[in-house]
């Protein structure tokens, strides 16, 4: 990854020049007319979130995608085109892949492979969607959770640039046809540079973007690493209680926190075969991993929590090898103030 800061010289400050830079290494740059014929002059909205909206479309070659106008911007578009550039060298199959982006000044998108469908969060909480009645049998979450596993620890290191994802979330993971998981939207990420040790706080909403060589930057990824995990493991515990972890339609006040009760009813499992209610006995193995794997992630001190390397292993391997977590805190657990 490389990064331009405006305010130094022997840097380019021009945006036209840094997209030349970033030529051969760039995703396909498309302008905002072609933008609009892709999505048909915006017909069909898919989504919304924070930065943008998300619209369907095909590409000439008939490929069909998603275009994410991003909000307008004051700001010029170093961060922008820097941001797309970082992108555009990941490549996993868990991870959505960046296939384009226009930039006329104030008109920036993205535009991403089309997954069709759409969010996990479709199929754990809304009620009214058209996904409702789509159940997600235990194989799949598993095979959902490992896939986010895998996605996560490319990011983390198999990637020549560490980054930070930060916000991990039913939201963000993204389902293809096979409703294999794609994690998507790095517009909070941080990417950490490995080898120099330096962290860029790139945001893509265009504010001020900067470079830090922080000399506890090695300490600064160490701990946020713990904190992608932490939240993996909030993920995947609302993919297995199917609910929010505060859920008020809950009838006994101790099971409001989802943790808790689900810890309990782990505990009372913990010497029988049976997982009661919750799931059904031949894939009870997998989904008492995936409790015990998250329970693992949330824990509040994050030296307690796993590397996401060491979660896909407690995946893969027995349910017999995982040690019983300790109960994990009522309140959202505190962190330090790096890993905040
Ligand atoms: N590649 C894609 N294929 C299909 N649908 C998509 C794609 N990307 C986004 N969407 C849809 O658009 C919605 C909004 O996505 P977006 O990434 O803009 O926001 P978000 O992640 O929900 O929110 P925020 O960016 O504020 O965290 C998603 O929830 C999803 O339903």
């Amino acid at each position: 990854m490389v990064c331009w800061k405006s305010d130094e010289k022997n840097y380019p400050i021009n945006e036209e020049e840094i997209i030349k830079k970033y030529e051969c290494i760039a995703p396909k740059r498309y302008t905002y007319s072609d933008v609009k014929k892709f999505t048909n002059s915006f017909k069909d909205k898919v989504g919304e979130g924070g930065y943008g909206v998300v619209y369907k479309g095909k590409l000439p070659d008939g490929c069909m995608v998603a275009v994410k106008i991003l909000n307008k911007s004051k700001g010029n578009g170093e961060e922008f085109i820097n941001k797309v550039a970082s992108i555009s060298g990941i490549s996993h199959v868990n991870i959505v892949t960046l296939l384009g982006f226009c930039y006329e000044r104030t008109k920036r998108a993205l535009i991403y492979e089309f997954m069709p469908n759409g969010s996990l969060n479709k199929f754990i909480y809304d009620k009214g969607s058209p996904f409702t009645n789509y159940h997600l049998d235990n194989k799949t979450l598993f095979q959902i959770a490992v896939g986010v596993a895998r996605g996560l620890e490319y990011l983390h290191g198999g990637y020549n640039t560490r980054i930070l994802h930060f916000n991990i979330k039913p939201h963000n993971i993204l389902l293809d046809e096979d409703l294999c998981p794609k994690i998507s939207d790095f517009g909070f990420s941080k990417l950490c540079k490995t080898n120099d040790c330096v962290v860029s706080m790139a945001d893509m909403r265009g504010t001020v973007g900067y470079i830090v060589p922080e000399v506890f930057s090695v300490s600064f990824c160490g701990v946020s690493h713990k904190s992608d995990v932490y939240n993996y493991g909030k993920l995947i515990l609302k993919m297995v209680g199917g609910r929010k972890n505060f859920d008020c339609g809950l009838s006994h006040v101790t099971e409001a926190y989802f943790p808790h009760w689900i810890y309990k009813k782990l505990e009372q499992g913990k010497n029988s075969t049976t997982f009661e209610e919750i799931i059904e006995e031949e894939e009870e193995d997998t989904i008492k991993k995936m409790i015990i794997v998250s329970l693992w992630c949330i824990q509040t001190n994050p030296s307690d929590r796993p590397s996401i390397d060491k979660v896909i292993e407690m995946l893969e391997g027995t349910l017999q090898s995982l040690q019983f977590p300790p109960k994990p805190f009522l309140d959202s657990p505190t962190r330090s103030p790096q890993d905040s």
